[in-house]
Formats: structure tokens, C-alpha cells, sequence
């Protein structure tokens, strides 16, 4: 028989898989934050942040809300170092982010040299709705848990790069000691997620660096996310927290090693155009 932290774990996520609506399970939503304060602390804005002269020139920079309208949220009930940035993206480039990783990216497989459960070659409408994900930096062997250490071609995307320089900076004013704030992008997976997907219960340890934090871009649809302790045996309680467009989450110091699920995918309220595909999430990680 499967021991408890075992049966814990299972009858979660399968009660959040089952979520609706109508459901009276808890499920922390950081758009009402203030209903969520034993859970959730939000941390006080640095008051020198608002115009930092490193990404004045960054294009993709002019993509984010400005620093000093960023929501950070630092989890209080559960392992130290998670962070939830809420909706990072300007309204109007929300769209374009996910239309960036659902139909520019693949289109670049050969100069990024990507990887993914499809061929990339020739992608047409019906092809990409198989799409479920692309790994690029370091690929990852889904079977045996390693990177591929001796890979020739490493290449990130820009808008990644981008991405982690202007999180990074925001995380350093925030956070005292700067080694667990900081992401030098080398590996990531951009997880493609339909209706009726869902992501088990795992860790995400196969990276030799584990002191880095990963960062984990939310686009589309809302999605239920299980957060809870570094096994299942931990007494540390499973959070259910609502991530939404275009919110980042930060897994850092002990959360960085934490269990956590993608349970279910909500229903979209505001894209238009995306075939089955209704949420991507953009995971990023530091190797070495
Ligand atoms: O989709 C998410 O929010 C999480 C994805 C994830 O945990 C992973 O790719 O390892
Ligand atoms: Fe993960």
C-alpha cells in the first residue's frame, strides 16, 4: 500500500483536477491578494528601481510594465524562496508573447537548434495542435533525467535572454544575497498545454546548479499549480495558487526543489485564435 505522503499527494491533485467553478477547494488567486495574506506576503518596492539604466536599451524591456507597478508575492506558508511576480507583460503584448512561442519559435528550430515532440519541419495547422513541448539551451533526455552535456550547439533565445537579465535585476534589489536571485539561462522547455493537459507531481532536479532559482513564464489561460515540500513525506502543507497570463514565478533556495503539479487548465477567457493550445508555459533553467 502506498504509504500516506504518497495517497496525500495523489487525492490532491486528483481533487484539484476536478476543480470547478463550484467547487469550495481553496485556490489562491494573487489578482485578490489581499484575501490571501496568510499565505502570501507582498514584499515592499525598493523605492530607487524605476528606471534602470542596464535595459534602457532593451527592446523586449519595453514589453514589461514598468519596475515599480511589478506585484511580488513570496510565498510565507511552505518552503522558503518562491516568488510569484503577477502579470509582468504589458496588456498589449500579452498576445504577442504567446503567439512568439506558439508559432514563431518552432518556425526557428534549425538556427535555435530546438527539439520537440513534433518535427518542426513543415509545421502546418494541424501538426502544431500535436505540439506539446520544445526544449532548447541543454536538452534535456526526458527518459534517462540528463542533459546532454556534450551538446555542440547551445543556443538561447533572445527574448529569454532578455527575460532573465530584467527578472534577475528586479530579484537583486529584492533579495539580500544575489547568488539565488540570479538566472543565467541554459536550458529551458516550453510546455504546450491544452484543454485536458495536466502535469504530475515531479521535481525539477536534474540541473547540476541547484543554488540558481528557475524561472517559469505563465501565457494564456489560467492554470491550477500545486506547490508543496521537497518529498512527499515533508510536512510542509500543498499550496493550490492560480497562475495567470503572463505571471512569472521564481523557484529559488528551497523551493527551487520542491514538488509541484499543473493539475488543470482553465477555460481561456480572452484569446481568440490559439487552435487547441490554450496555455504555454516558458520554463527556465541554469545548468552548471
Ligand atoms: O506549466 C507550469 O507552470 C510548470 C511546468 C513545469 O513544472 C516544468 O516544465 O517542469
Ligand atoms: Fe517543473
Amino acid at each position: 500500500m502506498a504509504d500516506s505522503g504518497e495517497e496525500i499527494y495523489k487525492t490532491t491533485f486528483k481533487l484539484y483536477r476536478n476543480w470547478s467553478p463550484k467547487s469550495d477547494l481553496p485556490l489562491i488567486d494573487l489578482r485578490y491578494a489581499e484575501n490571501y495574506e496568510n499565505f502570501f506576503q507582498q514584499l515592499e518596492q525598493s523605492s530607487d528601481i524605476s528606471s534602470p539604466s542596464v535595459v534602457a536599451n532593451c527592446e523586449t524591456f519595453t514589453h514589461f510594465k514598468p519596475f515599480d507597478q511589478w506585484k511580488i508575492y513570496k510565498l510565507i506558508k511552505g518552503l522558503d524562496g518562491f516568488f510569484i511576480i503577477t502579470g509582468i507583460l504589458k496588456e498589449n503584448f500579452r498576445q504577442d508573447w504567446f503567439d512568439y512561442f506558439h508559432d514563431q519559435l518552432p518556425s526557428y528550430h534549425e538556427e535555435l537548434n530546438l527539439k520537440s515532440n513534433i518535427s518542426l519541419n513543415d509545421l502546418n495547422e494541424k501538426s502544431k495542435s500535436k505540439l506539446r513541448w520544445i526544449t532548447f539551451g541543454y536538452h534535456h533526455d526526458w527518459n534517462s533525467k540528463v542533459y546532454d552535456l556534450n551538446q555542440k550547439t547551445v543556443r538561447i533565445p533572445d527574448r529569454i535572454n532578455d527575460l532573465c537579465r530584467i527578472v534577475s535585476m528586479f530579484m537583486n534589489f529584492h533579495i539580500s544575497s544575489s547568488s539565488s536571485s540570479t538566472l543565467k539561462p541554459e536550458a529551458g522547455i516550453v510546455n504546450y498545454y491544452t484543454q485536458n493537459s495536466s502535469l504530475c507531481f515531479h521535481t525539477d532536479h536534474s540541473e547540476l546548479n541547484h543554488h540558481a532559482p528557475l524561472f517559469s513564464l505563465s501565457l494564456g489561460s489560467s492554470a491550477i499549480f500545486l506547490i508543496g515540500g521537497q518529498t512527499k513525506q515533508s510536512s510542509q502543507p500543498i499550496v493550490p495558487v492560480l497562475l495567470n497570463d503572463s505571471d512569472l514565478v521564481i523557484m529559488s533556495n528551497e523551493s527551487r526543489l520542491a514538488l509541484h503539479s499543473v493539475p488543470k487548465i482553465l477555460p481561456s477567457e480572452t484569446l481568440v485564435k490559439n487552435g487547441n493550445i490554450l496555455r504555454v508555459n516558458v520554463n527556465i533553467r541554469q545548468v552548471f
